[in-house]
């Protein structure tokens, strides 16, 4: 039996990051807003993503800071890892958020929470169990599953994802994982400082999308601390062999081939497998087309103010296939909330979307990489400076000096992309991701006072590198010996 019709300012589908972002800075503004999610709560990051998953980097972390001690004189030794408790630990961090996503919070607010599975009525009808909500305006947030691509016995194995992978609770002896992106990368690093042994297959080059000067900091670490890169290889077949007696584990087998057209064949064995190669839009059952809602296998079709084909429905977040990162659907959010309910003209501003690769040392990026600047803006020749972490005190200090920060601008000193490489490139990046926003050129980045002795000074450092040239130029010198000569 149907329930009443509900005809709220806006209906949200999916109350993951983009979706509690809309719903609760609607409902603040003072919106009726009916918000339905068929899973958990807080969707993808705080499940099974981004929470997860830095967390259990963090348990790494410190695993690998007693490991390496020694360099500062300090001897600890081998530590031991207790994985359970490692898992306990990332569960009590979701646990801890939990309450700020939760339904109670959201109903708190004056949201109206369905806990049912959405799918479009018709243009103007989204139905949800027994409700039938007609809302002056639609959002569609509802996230994007893992990819998992056919290979010959991969769907008979028991393969994870990241959304089984944090329910471990035994600590894999040797984890083969299937991508080398920043999920593979990132889970990669923490299993292997927990203590397993890792294989990375990838058939490109591990963080394939990022600059390859910057990429190449990160997989020269992973190396160093024993993650075994299978760069160029692609599995062509798994086997599982299933847990069969004591002290004889599960046993899954991949075939690989290479891919450099040589033919060479392998075969690589573990005792877990990991699956990370990319992600899908998740537009499974929500019935777009009834909606008059144009999607590919890509993602729901959206224009920079990120409305859909139906000009009452718009999407955020995963969903529709652009960058796939929490910031990205909150920024979305903010995007739909000013057109929804301020009926302001808002759009994505996609040059200043940040992204960071939590391995350790971290990688960061903003704007244009070097490669796409020298493709848009050939003809104002972009220029490139970097600065080294080996030159940075702080850096020094603690014995962690790998790593740049990478400037690509303008000759006239506009930035169109800048990275960090290095410990806590994450955090550092944030000026950079400012000055491209508020176009602040280097020259004024380069007479900000940074404290002494921090990272940031690097950044500081790489904005004067691109106006050394200038002021060290013979010109220069010529001048203040006028100067001087003159009294
Ligand atoms: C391992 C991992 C690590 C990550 N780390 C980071 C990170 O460090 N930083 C970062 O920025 N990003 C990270 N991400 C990406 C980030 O998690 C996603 O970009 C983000 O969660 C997208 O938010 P969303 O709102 O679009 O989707 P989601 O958070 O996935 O939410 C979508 C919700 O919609 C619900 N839903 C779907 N269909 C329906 C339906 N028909 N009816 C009702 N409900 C529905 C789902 O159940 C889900 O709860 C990571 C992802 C993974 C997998
Ligand atoms: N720190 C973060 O912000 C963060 C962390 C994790 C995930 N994410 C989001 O989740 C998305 C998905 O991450 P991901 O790492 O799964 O995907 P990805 O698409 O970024 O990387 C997948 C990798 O698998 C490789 N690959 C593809 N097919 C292959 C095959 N058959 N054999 C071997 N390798 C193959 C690709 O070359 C690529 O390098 C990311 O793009 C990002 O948007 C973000």
């Amino acid at each position: 039996m149907r329930g009443p019709t509900l005809t709220p300012d806006l209906c949200v589908i999916g109350a993951g990051s983009g979706g509690l972002s809309v719903a609760a800075g609607a409902a603040r503004l003072g919106a009726s807003v009916v918000l339905i999610e068929k899973g958990e709560m807080g969707g993808d990051c705080l499940n099974a993503g981004c929470v997860p998953s830095k967390s259990l980097l963090a348990a790494a972390r410190a695993a690998q800071d007693i490991r390496e001690a020694g360099r500062f004189g300090v001897h600890a030794g081998e530590p031991a890892v207790d994985f359970a408790a490692v898992m306990d630990h990332v569960r009590g961090v979701i646990d801890g958020i939990t309450p700020m996503d939760s339904q109670a919070r959201f109903e708190s607010l004056g949201v109206t929470v369905l806990r049912e599975e959405a799918r479009f009525g018709d243009p103007h009808t989204v139905l949800a169990g027994a409700h039938r909500v007609r809302a002056r305006r639609f959002v569609v947030a509802a996230g994007s599953r893992p990819h998992v691509p056919t290979i010959p016995g991969l769907a008979d194995s028991p393969y994870l994802t990241n959304e089984t992978v944090f329910a471990l609770r035994e600590r894999p002896t040797h984890l083969m994982i299937l991508g080398g992106g920043p999920i593979g990368c990132e889970l990669g690093q923490a299993f292997r400082r927990l203590g397993s042994r890792v294989t990375i297959l990838e058939v490109d080059r591990v963080l394939g999308g990022d600059d390859p000067d910057m990429a190449a900091v990160v997989r020269t670490r992973l190396i160093a601390e024993g993650v075994d890169l299978r760069e160029g290889w692609r599995a062509t077949s798994v086997e599982t062999r299933p847990d069969d007696g004591p002290g004889r584990g599960a046993e899954t087998r991949l075939g690989l081939t290479a891919i450099d057209g040589a033919g060479g064949v392998d075969t690589l064995t573990g005792s877990h497998l990991l699956v990370a190669l990319g992600r899908r839009a998740a537009l499974k059952g929500l019935k777009l087309a009834s909606a008059d809602i144009i999607a590919t296998p890509q993602g729901i079709r959206v224009d920079d103010r990120l409305r859909t084909t139906n000009r009452r429905v718009f999407a955020i977040g995963d969903v529709t296939g652009g960058p796939m990162f929490t910031h990205m659907a909150s920024h979305g959010a903010s995007v739909v909330v000013r057109q929804a309910l301020f009926r302001l003209p808002a759009r994505v501003d996609l040059g200043v979307v940040p992204h960071v690769t939590y391995t350790d040392p971290e990688l960061a990026w903003v704007g244009l990489t070097e490669t796409q600047a020298l493709a848009r803006h050939h003809d104002r020749s972009p220029r490139v400076v970097r600065w080294t972490f080996a030159e940075n005190d702080r850096a020094r200090c603690e014995r962690r000096s790998e790593g740049m920060v990478k400037v690509v601008a303008t000759p006239r000193g506009r930035v169109l992309g800048a990275g960090v490489v290095g410990r806590d490139a994450g955090e550092l990046i944030q000026p950079w991701v400012m000055a491209i926003r508020h176009r602040i050129r280097l020259g004024a980045l380069a007479t900000m006072i940074a404290p002494y002795p921090t990272r940031t000074e690097a950044s500081k450092r790489a904005a004067g590198a691109f106006h050394e040239p200038a002021l060290f130029s013979e010109r220069t010198r010529r001048l203040v010996r006028l100067l001087s000569w003159l009294g």
